[in-house]
């Protein structure tokens, strides 16, 4: 299996050489390589992020570097395609048995993003052609997508035929769902308003920040209900007002 990673921090998958991924490399039963987001930035400061459209705290990862690092993996072997993982705390869960279906893949590329998020129109642009994955670890937020990837390489490379000494069956433990009371982040943006013909959408330019609001909220919705429909059933049914019931 051959496994890349876009990151501004690669030093973080340093415990990818040791201990049983690092023999599974060794042994050439995975293969690791890692990119530098930075090297695809064209200005002296070697950006990667910017304000959010629509206002709101932090920053998000811009959709050019992230454009060009992914296209330059792909030109690594043009006959293929990698499978696409995007981890972020507004993904579908990791469970063991998603682990089990990316341990059949022979290509994966993970885009750990830092700060807010990556511009989602990266994963629109790359949605249309290859399959891609937003998937979470777990309903907590981390500082950035680095650590998730390492968890997920983890539990895929563990999987892979002759890696575990013993043929171990790797068995789903089964534990009590977790009382998820918030949604799933919706859609992010950052300059520039159109890249490859997707434009941003009008309302977060609007600077109406009721509409804005409202907006997200219906985002959220729709996100929620496509990646953890069970945390809307979940849901107290008092904290949705009837423009939300109606979506
Ligand atoms: N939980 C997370 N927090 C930040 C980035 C990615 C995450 N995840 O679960 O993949």
């Amino acid at each position: 299996m051959r496994v890349d990673v876009i990151s501004i921090f690669p030093e973080y998958f340093a415990p990818l050489e040791v201990s049983l991924i690092g023999k599974a490399r060794e042994r050439g039963i995975l293969e690791v390589h890692l990119h530098q987001l930075r090297d695809w930035t064209h200005d002296v400061h070697r950006t990667v992020d910017d304000t959010p459209y629509g206002g709101g705290p932090g920053m998000v990862m811009k959709p050019g570097p992230w454009g060009e690092a992914v296209d330059g993996v792909l030109a690594a072997d043009p006959a293929s395609a990698p499978r696409v993982i995007v981890p972020t705390p507004s993904g579908t869960p990791f469970t063991q048995k998603l682990a089990m279906e990316y341990a059949a893949e022979p290509w994966l590329l993970f885009t750990p993003a830092r700060y807010e998020g990556i511009d989602s129109r990266v994963m629109a642009e790359y949605g249309a052609r290859l399959r891609v994955d937003e998937v979470s670890i777990g309903d907590y937020v981390l500082a950035g997508g680095e650590v998730a990837v390492l968890v997920m390489v983890e539990a895929i490379g563990r999987l892979l035929p002759g890696v575990l000494g013993n043929a171990c069956s790797a068995v789903d433990d089964s534990f009590a769902p977790g009382s998820m009371e918030n949604l799933l982040e919706g859609p992010v943006y950052t300059k520039p308003p159109e890249w490859r013909g997707h434009e941003v959408p009008e309302v977060l330019l609007s600077g109406h920040h009721g509409r804005i609001a409202r907006w997200r909220r219906d985002e959220a919705l729709r996100r929620t209900a496509k990646n953890r429909p069970e945390l809307l059933t979940a849901l107290d049914p008092a904290r949705l007002d009837k423009h939300d019931r109606r979506l």
